[in-house]
């Protein structure tokens, strides 16, 4: 096999957000939930784990043949240009592919194609009901977020759910059922949300390690109790369960153990507690993302009696950090997690004082307009400690 350029693999990922539908209101006032899939307990990476749909990119999201689909100006396809510094997943340059489409674009059709193959879901629009949200970017309100309904799909269930395992073999083919439905991957609903980079110190099996692109997208519609193309989760899959929860649903189910979520899945769920509405989270996302987005590779501290994740920001974090891990993989100290946490000025870091007790501890001033985690925990007992008065 040739050598990967990069010794991590690129992939996307989507918080997917809805409103009302399935199982009544959300408490605590929040009127939107929130897609998670439980991942295979055979998977080589995080096993059992929710997470948001998402997985590797292939070299078929970056085919050019993609620009005779999309409408709007190539390269960006109306995708509006960023103020702000982009993380290097999207300002690479892949010589490697030949005439490559750019990062924003690959990565957005990689978590729309993950989507459909991991939940059934198609996030298409019509290509005139996207033209009409290209040109309402230009407008001050900022386009209405704008998903195809299920019942305005041109085929029947079972044929959605054959494509949807041809795909999930070759995941080329996502582009021929576009052609065949006369339907486009809908690029300008999502929004630059994050980017997380597994550190080496917590790869998976074989070193898997990934530079995983965060996008936001709000549904206009309810969240679909049955998806196009799934009436069922594939129980054998790569995926064994999917639930659309509010942030503190799933912060709940976190506490009370009945399911398990990565630190920057857990970290992502905290920032979406900020937002009650759909609305407000859909205005805040779509506008802060014309401001940047940084890469953040969490550094494990192994402290006497657990882990800290320290984020960029915080002052432990090591201005030169060690991307590959070569030469430190972690920092270690025979101090207890309560020592390390005394008298710090500028706070952003996880402790994990076991993987199932996990907390956001964060004092700092985001970059790029984002926001703060907040608090989840209303009872504020043993789980998440965000905004940590330290
Ligand atoms: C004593 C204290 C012990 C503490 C132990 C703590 C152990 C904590 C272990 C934490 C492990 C991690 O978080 S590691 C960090 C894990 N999270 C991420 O990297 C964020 C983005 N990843 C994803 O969205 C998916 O994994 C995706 C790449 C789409 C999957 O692709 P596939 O679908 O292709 O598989
Ligand atoms: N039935 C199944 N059970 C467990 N994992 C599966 C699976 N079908 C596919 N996968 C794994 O899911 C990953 C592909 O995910 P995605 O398409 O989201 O990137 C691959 O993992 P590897 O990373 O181990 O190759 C693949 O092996
Ligand atoms: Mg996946």
């Amino acid at each position: 096999m040739a050598p990967r350029s990069r010794p991590w693999r690129e992939a996307a990922t989507v918080l997917l957000a809805a409103g009302g539908g399935a199982g009544g209101a959300s408490p605590r006032g929040c009127d939107y939930r929130v897609l998670l899939l439980r991942r295979s307990p055979r998977s080589a990476f995080m096993p059992s784990a929710h997470v948001f749909p998402g997985g590797v990119a292939d070299a078929a999201d970056f085919s050019p043949e993609w620009w005779t689909v999309l409408p709007g100006p190539a390269p960006l396809c109306g995708l509006r240009p960023k103020r702000g510094p982009r993380a290097p997943l999207f300002a690479a340059e892949r010589p490697e592919l030949g005439q490559a489409l750019p990062g924003d674009l690959a990565f957005r059709l990689c978590a729309i194609r993950e989507t459909f193959e991991e939940a059934g879901l198609l996030l298409l629009a019509e290509p005139d009901q996207a033209q009409a949200a290209i040109e309402a970017f230009s407008s001050s309100e900022g386009p209405a977020p704008c998903v195809l309904p299920p019942e305005r799909l041109p085929l029947p269930g079972p044929e959605l759910a054959e494509w949807r395992r041809r795909v999930q073999r070759q995941p080329s083919l996502f582009l021929a059922l576009c052609r065949r439905l006369g339907l486009v991957p809908n690029i300008w609903a999502l929004s630059e949300w994050s980017n997380w980079l597994t550190p080496r110190a917590l790869a998976g099996k074989g070193g898997r390690r990934y530079d995983t692109a965060f996008f936001l997208c709000c549904l206009a519609h309810a969240a679909p109790e049955h998806p196009h193309g799934a009436h069922e989760p594939d129980g054998d899959g790569e995926v064994t369960a999917c639930q659309w929860s509010s942030p503190s649903e799933a912060f709940e189910l976190f506490k009370s153990q009945d399911i398990w979520i990565a630190p920057p899945q857990f970290y992502e769920l905290c920032r979406l507690g900020n937002f009650s509405t759909l609305h407000d989270l859909h205005t805040f996302g779509s506008e802060r993302a014309l401001e940047g987005c940084e890469r953040w590779m969490p550094v494990v501290l192994v402290a006497s009696d657990g882990q800290i994740h320290i984020l960029p920001g915080d002052e432990l974090y090591p201005e030169d950090p060690d991307l590959t891990g070569e030469r430190k993989p972690v920092l270690t100290s025979n101090k207890k997690i309560e020592e390390l946490m005394k008298g710090v000025k500028k706070l952003h870091r996880m402790v994990l004082r076991d993987p199932r007790n996990i907390s956001v501890h964060v004092n700092i001033q985001q970059k790029y307009k984002h926001i703060n985690p907040r608090l989840l925990d209303s009872k504020n007992g043993n789980g998440a400690d965000c905004n940590s008065k330290l």
